[in-house]
């Protein structure tokens, strides 16, 4: 029978028929087994516990309960055996963790009336499995933080680390500070959870910004180190990520590492490894000339995990990938994957498929996490998704893993968060350039119908394909509006499911517009035609309304598929409208293109938030490498004049670098002045003759590293 354990479990025979539940369990080895693994036992058995009924044996490799199957238990870190037969049942770890996760897979098997006879032999691949809380953006709450703990310990994750970024006290300014009593209270709260639920709460601090190389910043960060110690914090991790300057060195961040290491960490009794997150963390970055990896490599303790993106900030993560940082490093690297992350596609949710990473990676690894979006809830998909695939690679289904990780967290509404997450999984243009599938079922009929239609000739049954698409993006929104199994993930994502309603309707309205106009039916064109402008109104003001973050303010749903087929349709009718009634109805209004060209080659893909009448770079939360003569321009569609443009480069030195110009045909060019306000940012404007093109250049010598925090114009 289809036996379905969460993660898929290495090695599971079947030893005979189905069993009756037996109606109370004798439970042995209490006293020697994993405290936590008994207590979830208990609490899960409750009542069905007595000192008769079908004997349950309960401990670790060496427990005098489980020593009759002590050969059975793999000796892998975390491994477990599991049996259930009519005789008695055994959960077995190799270590108490082992145990934890055996009564964690009894309790998928426990049906009321029934029990498979079986025989299980699980261990993970990977060592370190979880999730890093890494992004910029709102941290997690604290009910969010608590709920995904307990999801690690249902998962087999081991791992949380806890590192926002936007926390002042894991970053600047506060790092040196010990938190303030109600959060350190949470803190506190957070590692007592993740200890019953078996899951090393790591705590991260960002000290890069503005640390200084002096005993005073090293006993700082050891003070605090000490101050997280006493909350219960056993984990700990120093990320020197998406810094510049002085932080930045290689041979001071080893210093103070191995000192944190040697006199904190290895004095303990009971710290795991140190993790570190290196300035260099992925391959795009790495420049052999500097040594950065190299210094890492030879002269960081070994004992240290150092994290690694991949080939790029953003990237899947290869065999080639993991043995070329392996090199680097002189240990095997502990992957921070950045997926689900959306802290650079923000009005964007990703809910698809977890995809595209190696099997064959695990040798080469000690740790995997996923870097989630600031929707906690919406990761859990991803989540559920990565346990099973660092658990066990080989076996690892992408496909199916993601309908049980649906199933898992919608249980009531599996279909309808199923027709959503569909549409809901690229991320649209990005700095990054990483992409995922989106709407993959429907794609080859819609571009199919798209194709015949212009030709003038489609096929009905694609018609009522897409009809029926439609009918289903507008139920699954309303479904999952009202749906209270999950309240706390339908708040995360009410305005994308707003927004999916809209789709939906826009959807089924174009297409009537499409028969109407076949069929010559004036009225009822210019209803439907009105019904979709009106639509797309609302579609505009959701986008207004939620979600407003200085990065990507918005919310967009079905961008790479369902979006421009809407709009297609949409489009052909009414020109065709136009052409056979002599009429000129507007089309949907795309705002005017603005392109941008540069030669930095961290902007090159940057895209641009336009409005009607500013124009938004797309801030990065990386630092930018700026080369001396290093520029990035806007080309205009017209003449324009600039009433105001602003940049926020972050930087508190001399920007005098930096040179603004403006230009009509692109050849002759007058500077703009520019003046540096309270905050630092840059201010400038043009009320002469209009201009169709504006650059900035680093005129001077050396290369600039800078924060694209703000850059905008205006123009009128
Ligand atoms: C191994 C270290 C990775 N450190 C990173 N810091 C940044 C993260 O805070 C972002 O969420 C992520 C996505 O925008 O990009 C890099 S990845």
């Amino acid at each position: 029978q289809d036996i379905q354990v969460q993660p898929t479990p290495r090695q599971i025979t079947v030893k005979g028929e189905n069993m009756a539940t037996p109606v109370t369990f004798r439970l042995e080895g209490e006293r020697e087994a994993n405290p936590r693994a008994v207590k979830l036992l208990k609490t899960f058995l409750g009542d069905r516990l007595s000192s008769k009924g079908l004997p349950l044996y309960l401990g670790e490799k060496g427990d005098r309960a489980v020593q009759s199957r002590k050969r059975q238990i793999p000796e892998q870190p975390e491994g477990y055996y599991l049996e259930i037969n009519p005789k008695g049942i055994t959960l077995a770890g190799n270590d108490e963790r082992g145990t934890y996760y055996a009564v964690r897979t009894f309790m998928q098997l426990f049906r009321d009336n029934h029990l498979p006879q079986v025989e299980i032999r699980d261990y993970p691949d990977v060592r370190f499995r979880g999730v890093v809380e890494g992004f910029y953006g709102t941290p997690w709450s604290h009910e969010a933080r608590l709920r995904q703990l307990r999801f690690y310990g249902e998962n087999k994750l081991n791992t949380y680390i806890y590192g926002p970024k936007d926390d002042p006290y894991h970053s600047s300014p506060n790092w040196r500070k010990p938190y303030p009593a109600k959060d350190a209270a949470r803190i506190a709260e957070l590692v007592k959870v993740a200890n019953e639920n078996e899951v090393d709460f790591v705590w991260a601090i960002h000290p890069g910004l503005d640390i200084r190389w002096e005993t005073s910043d090293r006993d700082s960060l050891m003070a605090k180190f000490e101050h997280m110690y006493d909350l219960g914090v056993r984990s700990f991790a120093v990320f020197f990520d998406d810094i510049s300057g002085e932080g930045a060195k290689a041979d001071r961040q080893v210093e103070l590492l191995n000192y944190v290491d040697d006199h904190f960490v290895r004095v303990k009794p009971d710290v795991t490894p140190l993790i570190v997150c290196p300035t260099e963390y992925n391959k795009d970055w790495a420049r052999p000339e500097s040594g950065y990896l190299a210094t890492i490599g030879t002269k960081l303790n070994p004992s240290v995990e150092v994290m690694w993106t991949g080939d790029r900030v953003i990237s899947e993560i290869t065999r080639e990938g993991v043995e070329w940082i392996r090199e680097q490093i002189k240990r095997p690297s502990y992957i921070w994957w950045n997926f689900p992350v959306s802290d650079y596609v923000r009005d964007h949710v990703l809910l698809g498929e977890v995809y595209g990473n190696g099997k064959d990676i695990a040798g080469s690894i000690s740790g995997f996490v996923a870097n989630p979006m600031e929707w906690a809830e919406a990761s859990k998909l991803a989540i559920y998704c990565v346990a099973d695939y660092t658990w066990n690679m080989q076996s690892y289904d992408r496909s199916r893993s993601w309908h049980r990780a649906i199933r898992a967290i919608m249980p009531e509404n599996a279909e309808a968060f199923t027709v959503f997450a569909r549409h809901n999984s690229d991320l649209g243009e990005n700095v990054h350039r990483f992409r995922r599938e989106e709407s993959v079922e429907i794609l080859p009929v819609a571009e199919r119908f798209m194709k015949g239609y212009q030709e003038g000739r489609y096929d009905e049954r694609d018609f009522l394909a897409l009809q029926e698409e439609f009918e289903r993006v507008a139920e699954a929104a309303d479904l999952l509006l009202v749906d209270n199994e999950n309240e706390a993930l339908i708040e995360e994502i009410t305005p994308w499911l707003h927004q999916f309603k809209i789709l939906g309707d826009a959807g089924r309205e174009a297409l009537v517009m499409l028969k109407a106009e076949e069929r010559g039916d004036r009225e009822l064109f210019l209803r439907k035609y009105n019904h979709v402008k009106a639509l797309r109104k609302r579609s505009y003001e959701l986008e207004r309304q939620f979600n407003q973050n200085p990065y990507q303010p918005g919310v967009k749903t079905g961008t790479t598929v369902l979006q421009p087929l809407v709009l297609g349709i949409f489009t052909e009718a009414t020109e065709r409208f136009n052409r056979k009634n002599g009429m000129d109805l507007p089309l949907l209004a795309d705002y005017l293109p603005c392109k941008l060209t540069t030669n930095v080659p961290q902007l090159e893909h940057l895209p641009l938030q336009v409005y009607p009448n500013r124009v938004h770079l797309t801030p990065l939360l990386e630092v930018v490498k700026w080369p001396a003569g290093g520029y990035l321009q806007l080309e205009l569609d017209d003449l324009y004049r600039i009433p105001g443009t602003r940049m926020n480069f972050d930087v508190k030195g001399d920007l005098s670098w930096g040179v603004m110009e403006v230009s009509v045909d692109g050849e002759n060019w007058q500077v703009v002045t520019l003046t540096r306000d309270a905050r630092g940012r840059l201010n400038g404007k043009w009320e002469d003759t209009p201009v169709k093109f504006v650059r900035f250049t680093n005129s001077g010598k050396d290369e600039q590293q800078v924060y694209l925090r703000e850059f905008y114009v205006v123009f009128s």
